[in-house]
């Protein structure tokens, strides 16, 4: 039984639907496990026990009378950020401010969870309000990383990502605004993708930077992050930045992927990213995966990209600066926290009570940041620079696209850091997306797929693959040929590897 949570999702669909096991035993089981190890690892801030086997349920009757599987993953159990809204059940944002909260709808991505059949175990943590690389920025305590415990799993999505390295659910949903689906999978030795911008629907997922938040699937492997990548993308017309084409053939890809040919795929080397501020083992991790590449008969080449150098200083007037309109809308009045509510004090200080009250030190500071780089004056230096260097990357991304298929880097420059390492500096913490924030300023699809442990600390590493917007699937087939070849190499697949289920580092 307790073998199940080691299984694919793509293996579990398989026996739930061809019914050698119920989706009611793999839910159970994942169950268990949550039970037996989260204590330890701090992935889930609500679990959905009732929820989750009453979905099984309805799976494993269904098949029972003959119908089809509502979807390739339907009864496969799943984890989801507590970012996306949930109908009755709660969500957080990782913030005492929506402690409580019971939102009255489901998000476009729950919707399209349930409806294909996947089963959600519950909520995952975050920091607060997806504001930081490590979750240590959650209202509620930090997520440990499976791998080690005394590291981060990555953030802002660390709880996401950590589940899945913990076997504690099979795949899971992350969001990513400036690398919080890449940079977990990264450190945690997982598969994480930021879908093109545009391509999962944002309807109900809680806004911090409203064009470059973007939902994203979790897995342990390419193929079970393209079945989820299925299910949830797709025009939405809640969300108005949703786009309205086809979503591009990942499954397929994958598939193709996986046998293991390169043979004219042109892969390009990002040249700023590498050297002074990498740990020397993620580089020698990273050098490998493209020989890796190489051997599969890609065509590499190093690309110049100038512009990405910026990416990080602009992120941080981009994101602030939409951050602080968005969490406006925690005035005390509509949703969660209200304190100072006994009449002595006017709306106004109720409200600043409240917010004082209700946010973490990170949030407090990008509010800061962003009202103070969007007011009167600093608007054109600030903001104004800021979105014209985003034009910049965009270029660059267009011209590197001419000569290559795909881009390729570290996902992030070092492996996970200690607990409490970087909580005080906050530049430390935001040099952790260097490399991941240039693909969500152009709205490009980008993925992390682990290249190993670091021979300096045995921790995971992550290769980022980088595709323009909607060409998704190329990112798949790359990601799969890779991982194909890395497990042959390893002789099994890496995750096994995690020390917590009795592995060798
Ligand atoms: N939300 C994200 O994608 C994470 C990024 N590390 C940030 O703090 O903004």
């Amino acid at each position: 039984m307790t073998e199940l949570i080691k299984l694919t999702a793509a293996e579990l669909a398989e026996k739930i639907h061809s019914r050698e096991v119920s989706a009611v035993e793999v839910t159970q089981a994942h169950l268990d496990r949550i039970a037996e190890v989260d204590d330890h690892i701090h992935a889930f801030l609500h679990v959905d026990t009732e929820g989750a086997l009453a979905a099984a349920k309805a799976v494993d009757e269904g098949l029972a009378d003959g119908k089809a599987p509502a979807s390739p993953l339907a009864g496969v159990p799943l984890a989801l950020k507590d970012v996306l809204t949930t109908e009755g059940v709660p969500t957080t944002c990782g913030s005492k401010t929506l402690e409580g909260w019971l939102p009255p709808y489901d998000a476009t991505v729950t919707r399209k969870l349930r409806e294909a059949g996947v089963v959600i175990l519950g909520k995952t943590n975050m920091d607060e309000f997806a504001m930081g690389s490590s979750t240590e920025n959650s209202a509620y305590g930090p997520t440990h990383n499976p791998w080690d415990h005394a590291r981060i799993p990555g953030g802002s999505g660390g709880g996401s990502s950590a589940s899945i390295a913990a076997f504690e659910a099979a795949i899971a949903i992350g969001t990513d605004t400036g690398g919080s689906i890449r940079q977990p999978g990264s450190v945690t030795g997982t598969v994480g993708v930021k879908p093109t911008y545009g391509g999962v629907s944002r309807y109900g997922l809680v806004a911090f930077s409203s064009s470059l938040d973007q939902a994203g699937p979790c897995a342990r492997t390419v193929l079970d992050a393209a079945l989820l990548h299925e299910v949830i993308a797709g025009y939405d017309p809640r969300d108005s930045t949703s786009i309205d084409a086809p979503v591009p053939p990942v499954v397929a890809a994958a598939r193709q992927g996986a046998n293991g040919d390169l043979k004219g795929v042109k892969v390009g080397v990002v040249k700023e990213f590498g050297g002074d501020g990498y740990q020397p083992g993620v580089l020698r991790s990273f050098q490998a995966a493209v020989e890796q590449l190489r051997a599969l008969g890609a065509d590499v080449v190093e690309v110049s990209c100038p512009n990405f150098v910026y990416a990080l200083p602009a992120y941080y007037l981009i994101a602030p600066s939409e951050c602080s309109s968005n969490l406006a809308r925690f005035d005390a009045m509509r949703y969660g926290l209200r304190v100072a509510d006994d009449g002595s004090h006017s709306a106004e200080e109720v409200m600043s009570l409240t917010r004082e009250k209700g946010f973490g030190p990170e949030v407090k500071r990008r509010i800061m940041l962003g009202t103070y780089a969007l007011s009167s004056g600093y608007y054109d230096a600030y903001y104004g620079s800021a979105q014209k260097v985003r034009t910049l990357i965009t270029r660059d991304f267009e011209a590197a696209f001419e000569q290559v298929d795909v881009l390729v880097s570290p996902t992030t420059p070092t492996t996970a850091f200690k607990i409490g390492e970087r909580v005080d500096d906050p530049m430390a913490m935001y040099l952790a997306d260097l490399c991941t924030i240039p693909s969500n300023l152009a709205g490009n699809a980008a993925m992390s797929v682990p290249s190993g442990l670091s021979d300096e600390d045995g921790l995971p590493v992550g290769l980022q693959i980088m595709a323009p917007a909607l060409a998704d699937d190329r990112l798949y087939r790359v990601g799969a040929a890779y991982e194909a070849a890395r497990d042959a190499a390893a002789g099994g697949a890496l995750i096994h590897k995690v020390p917590e289920l009795g592995g060798t580092k």
